[in-house]
């Protein structure tokens, strides 16, 4: 990414499509087995759906009363909010776990994780054949969405869903068999990326299981279901972004390049060894804001708008709702756990801090440009982070990219944050534009409209129509000098 800053805004996203017209043959094929799922519909009783149906009648979707548009948002906003859930009961957890928790931090997890045993033993009791069908508050909905989690997606997702308030409302509440459904069939898909997120946060789903564990007590409920002690302390104990997990083989490494293992960090590092053919005396972070009035062109604190410095920092919390997943030939990719907006700061891009002039990390290094109304011309640093560094490294390029790069003062110095330019879904990889000049040795396979890499075709057909014309010139220019020479030696 070396000198590819992308400031350009990106595209905004294109008008929503009627479905008809935003849907490939591919996609529509998927919906409608997803909306299989669900066999028969009630009418949406909220004001919102009302709305929705109306729209859906304009579209002449006959027997839909929400576009697949507005199922997709309502289900993305569902499963956003699943795993909101999740990663908020394991903080709390760990919280519990670790130190002396305050009383309403203590109430809440007894509270969640009571909620969370009674949807399982309502499972099992369904499944065993024990429910007491007499029993007025016998919840047939709920019951028939537990089985079927934890048949088909095992007592492990089941416990684990449990935990998050939105799952259990949405099995007991939600009428809209059609949204549950949708929300179901992305579970099933990305099973593996929740139930690794869980473990990566210490969600203790093994105690919900452990009641019922004797051989053959619940149908489908195996040892290997309840895992191993060992392996979820080893998982707990890991940084989330230190592995890689392949959904497909259900499998995770650690990320690798040029043979060692890159790491996770929280912070750029600076040595000034690094620096001492670039700055003469002692060298200084050139980063770093400083409250004299040589560094004043950092310019105010982007946050608090301080003109020195100042304490602010970034949230670190957007980096709990980011994976990396494997993303084929690509390598190494990001995907969104929750939705972001457009103008959401998704993070801080981290690394070794290296001279403008470094050239050994040609993959992954980024510059620190000045900021857009600073005139100041090259960069200030660039940020390395072949070995050691966080999330954002792993952002694959788009040609019709969701994020950009960007300089800002925060606090005590200048960084390159990545800043969402449009709206990101649960679950889409997120991607960030590195810029033409990153691709003119490389092959970009994005796959968007407006790829590089049509560009390059494009360029690379004129040239050829180019030389093609030039050699017929050059060849009309012999046969006429040969007839000239021809007629010079005739005698008219
Ligand atoms: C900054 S790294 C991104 C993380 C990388 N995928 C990895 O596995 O570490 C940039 C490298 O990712 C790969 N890459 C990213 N976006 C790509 C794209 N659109 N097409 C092809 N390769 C891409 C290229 O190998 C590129 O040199």
């Amino acid at each position: 990414m070396t000198g590819s800053k992308s400031t350009t805004p990106e595209p905004l996203a294109p008008p929503p499509k009627t479905p008809d017209q935003s849907q490939s043959k591919k996609t529509r094929k998927r919906n409608r087995s997803e909306l299989e799922t669900s066999p028969t519909r009630k009418r949406p009783k909220t004001q919102n759906r009302a709305a929705s149906s109306e729209i859906c009648a304009e579209t002449n979707t006959p027997g839909l009363q929400l576009t697949y548009e507005e199922y997709h948002r309502q289900r993305d906003e569902i499963l956003s909010a699943i795993i909101f859930d999740l990663n908020h009961v394991a903080a709390t957890q760990k919280a519990c776990r670790e130190g002396a928790p305050d009383k309403i931090t203590k109430l809440s997890y007894q509270s969640q994780k009571t909620y969370a045993a009674l949807v399982v033993e309502r499972a099992a009791t369904r499944i065993s054949g024990c429910e007491d069908k007499f029993n007025p508050d016998y919840r047939e909905r709920e019951a028939h969405r537990l089985e079927m989690v934890a048949k088909k997606l095992g007592w492990r997702m089941l416990a684990i869903c449990a935990y998050a308030e939105s799952f259990r409302r949405l099995c007991r509440e939600e009428e809209d068999r059609w949204l549950w459904g949708c929300v179901y069939t992305k579970i099933r898909d990305f099973a593996y990326n929740i139930e690794l997120q869980a473990c990566l946060h210490a969600l203790d789903w093994r105690s919900l299981l452990l009641p019922y564990w004797k051989e053959g007590s619940l149908p489908g409920l195996k040892k290997e279901a309840l895992g191993s002690k060992k392996k979820l302390a080893e998982l707990a104990s890991t940084r989330p972004h230190d592995i890689v997990i392949d959904p497909v083989k259900k499998t995770f490494r650690n990320p690798v390049y040029k043979n060692r293992i890159q790491r996770d960090v929280d912070a750029s590092t600076f040595d000034p060894s690094d620096w001492v053919a670039e700055q003469k005396g002692d060298p200084r972070d050139p980063t770093l804001r400083e409250n004299d009035a040589k560094f004043t062109w950092y310019g105010s604190c982007d946050l608090c708008a301080s003109p020195g410095v100042c304490s602010c920092r970034l949230k670190r919390s957007p980096s709990d709702y980011v994976q990396l997943v494997e993303a084929g030939t690509k390598g190494v990719g990001v995907r969104a756990l929750a939705n972001f907006k457009a103008g959401d700061i998704l993070g801080e891009f981290v690394g070794k801090i290296m001279p403008p002039n470094y050239r050994d990390d040609n993959v992954y290094a980024l510059e620190v440009q000045p900021k857009t109304w600073q005139r100041i011309d090259g960069s200030i640093a660039l940020i390395s982070p072949k070995e050691y560094g966080n999330w954002t490294r792993y952002l694959n390029h788009s040609c019709d990219a969701h994020t950009v790069f960007d300089a800002r003062t925060v606090g005590d110095r200048v960084i390159m944050t990545v800043e969402a330019r449009k709206d990101i879904a649960i679950f889409e990889e997120i991607t960030v534009n590195y810029g033409n000049g990153y691709w003119t040795t490389r092959t970009c396979r994005c796959g968007a409209e407006n790829c590089v890499e049509e560009v390059k075709k494009e360029k690379e057909r004129k040239r050829r129509e180019k030389e093609a014309a030039q050699r017929m010139i050059e060849e009309e220019e012999k046969e006429k000098n040969k007839k000239k020479k021809k007629s010079k030696k005739q005698p008219s």
